[in-house]
């Protein structure tokens, strides 16, 4: 045990503020350049675990946590987190608005301002950032090119930026979900209230693959509450799925389904059975209970046996 946390910084990014919502912290909490750097640092035992960006509402799931999940050395999510994010333009004192020509900020920050930035600035050019708060930092330096940084207002008054724009986000009920990663080992215990996150590669070159993976949740009645596709980075034209199911592994109809996925996909890749953040509990159809599953299995047994 390291007794320290990563996350995507330095100070004052979104992952920040996603950590200090987690109970229970270590002592030290270490800023990242990257979402790679962070992972890895958990893989090398520099941290016990690490606070990462997997997807929002606007551009789907974050495709450097995603792909790094599927393809690095099995890491495991224990917990996640829902941050409302708002986002505001942040110059160097004095700079007007009419000024700024040259934006640098991590790309889902101006994914989310796009409208706003094309609206208001519409000769702007964006770069990208490490970070937001990364951002923050480059135009606090009198030296830089660049004149504004779309982040929070943490990382904005963290660097004594001046709001030239405040709440800039095209949809004003923009949410990120972050995940907390450790090293793999036993899940958190299951709480009805839960999600698992897998990743699932086909046997796509069979007419029906596709449906066929499906059944395996539709026929337990497991709800999917994130399905995207991504191109395997293994065989050119083959596509691997990044699911989020309801349910825990130790719950029986998610087991069911995981040993149905497993006979009949190529391969399946278990990334962890952590609490939803949301708190919802899914509705468990008639005869898909773990108390329906102890029944089938003991009459079943009492047939054998006879
Ligand atoms: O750059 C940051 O502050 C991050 O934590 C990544 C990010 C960027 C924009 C929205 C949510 C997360």
């Amino acid at each position: 045990m390291t007794n320290a946390y990563g996350y995507l910084g330095p100070a004052g990014t979104f992952c920040h503020e996603a950590l200090l919502t987690v109970p229970d912290l270590p002592g030290h909490l270490r800023p990242y350049p990257s979402v790679v750097a962070a992972l890895d640092a958990v893989r090398k035992d520099q941290i016990d675990a690490a606070l990462v960006p997997i997807e929002n509402n606007i551009e789907g799931g974050v495709s450097a946590t995603l792909d790094n999940l599927t393809y690095g050395e099995t890491l495991m999510i224990r917990s996640e987190v829902l941050l409302p994010v708002e986002f505001n333009l942040y110059v160097r004192p004095g700079t007007a608005l009419s000024d700024v020509t040259r934006i640098v900020t991590h790309p889902h920050a101006y994914a989310q301002c796009r409208e706003w930035v094309q609206t208001n600035l519409p000769g702007a050019t964006v770069s990208e950032g490490g970070s937001t708060a990364a951002g923050a930092a480059e135009i606090a330096d009198p030296n830089s090119r660049y004149h504004a940084t779309i982040c929070s207002q943490a990382a904005g008054e963290l660097h004594d930026l001046e709001a030239v724009a405040t709440a800039i986000a095209d949809n004003k009920q923009a949410v990120t979900r972050f995940i907390l990663v450790t090293k793999p080992g036993p899940p958190p215990e299951r709480t009805g209230a839960d999600k698992t996150t897998l990743v699932v590669f086909l046997r796509d070159d069979e007419a029906g693959a596709l449906l066929r993976m499906l059944e395996q949740f539709a026929s337990r009645g497991v709800n999917l509450s994130r399905i995207e596709s991504r191109p395997s980075r293994l065989v050119r034209g083959h596509y691997s799925f990044s699911i989020d199911a309801e349910g825990h592994i130790n719950d029986h109809r998610v087991a069911g389904a995981l040993k149905g996925l497993k006979r009949t996909s190529r391969d399946v890749i278990f990334l962890g059975s952590y609490p939803r953040a949301n708190g919802f509990r899914p509705q468990v159809p008639e005869g898909q209970s773990d108390d329906s599953y102890h029944a089938a299995e003991a009459w079943l047994k009492d047939l054998r046996q006879r």
